[in-house]
């Protein structure tokens, strides 16, 4: 079974196209591997137990975690993303860009406007090629969800946005914010202080989110800057994410501290967000190709990844 590494900013996946042969339009959950070998049935793996082992930097391919491209009924493709813990996320902004990326670099689809059906809704991407490859990538992310109960978030009356909320048994004041995945944003003075080995699992496991979360730690530069450090929920602390960039805008513009247009600076780079007029939040980011292989068969079986 073939894999592409993808990542944005540092934030990285391992991609498993699983359209088959029949391109976007194919139907039905996963296809042929491709390459000469007997494929691999898709139905065979376990994608959290894989997600698992590919993302571990000693024994895998080291990344932050899994992506599938699948078939679609309703879009070009469909996106499964896998935290490294195996845990699955709604949507992935990095990693949505690489799904783009995938689809028109091999040919896949011939727009520069791909449609994306993921856990948090079908999504548009404009692709912005150079030599027939892709090198960065606007993605209309949808609506910021901030009614509590959806994010889901145990806080308020579950129903009005919560702004700036200290979270019980913890010094931590949170924006929950969801891109479709949950976030909860704090706001820092210095970024190089910020607890985020501490505070990052503690808060990600906290009571207040059913689900867990990711965490933003957010020092507002000006208004239209920010700097930002992020722990994954099921990956740790990464060099960026997409979803969070998202969620730390849309938290400093409800909280007063900037504008509806930023640039969110993060250890792996700069991504530009824009919440704008009719809600709508808006992602531009680079994105780039690291390499390609062959999952091993033998490693998969020694893994108890493949079912007799
Ligand atoms: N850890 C996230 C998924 C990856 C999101 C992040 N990598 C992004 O770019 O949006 C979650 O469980 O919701």
């Amino acid at each position: 079974m073939e894999f592409a590494k993808l990542h944005g900013l540092g934030n990285s996946y391992v991609y498993l196209n699983l359209l088959g042969d029949g391109g976007p339009s194919a139907r039905g959950e996963g296809g042929q591997g491709s390459g000469g070998e007997r494929p691999v049935p898709p139905g065979a793996l376990d994608w959290a137990h894989l997600a698992r082992a590919v993302s571990d930097r000693g024994t895998g391919i080291g990344s932050d975690g899994l992506i599938l491209i699948l078939p679609s009924q309703v879009a070009d493709a469909r996106m499964r993303i896998f935290n490294a813990d195996g845990s699955e996320g709604e949507m992935c902004g990095n990693g949505i860009r690489g799904v783009g990326k995938v689809l028109y670099d091999r040919g896949l689809v011939r727009s520069r406007h791909v449609r994306v059906e993921t856990l948090a809704g079908i999504l548009a991407l404009e692709l912005f090629p150079e030599d027939g490859r892709v090198q960065r990538a606007r993605v209309q992310m949808g609506r910021p969800i901030l009614e509590p109960a959806r994010i889901p978030a145990r806080l308020g009356d579950g129903r009005a946005p919560v702004l700036e909320v200290r979270l019980e048994g913890e010094e931590a004041v949170v924006t929950p914010v969801s891109m479709g995945n949950p976030h909860a944003v704090l706001f820092v003075d210095d970024l190089a202080k910020a607890p985020v080995q501490e505070w990052g699992p503690r808060l990600e496991h906290h009571p207040a989110f059913p689900n867990r979360t990711n965490v933003e730690f957010v020092a507002v530069r000006d208004a239209a800057t920010l700097q930002m450090r992020v722990w994954e929920r099921g990956s740790g602390e990464t060099q960026a994410c997409g979803t969070g960039a998202c969620a730390a805008a849309v938290a400093a513009h409800l909280t007063g501290r900037a504008g509806r247009e930023v640039a969110v600076h993060l250890p792996g780079g700069i991504l530009n967000v824009r919440w704008d007029d009719s809600d709508v939040v808006w992602l531009e980011g680079p994105v780039e190709e690291v390499c390609q292989g062959r999952l091993d068969v033998e490693w998969l079986r020694r893994r108890g990844l493949l079912r007799p």
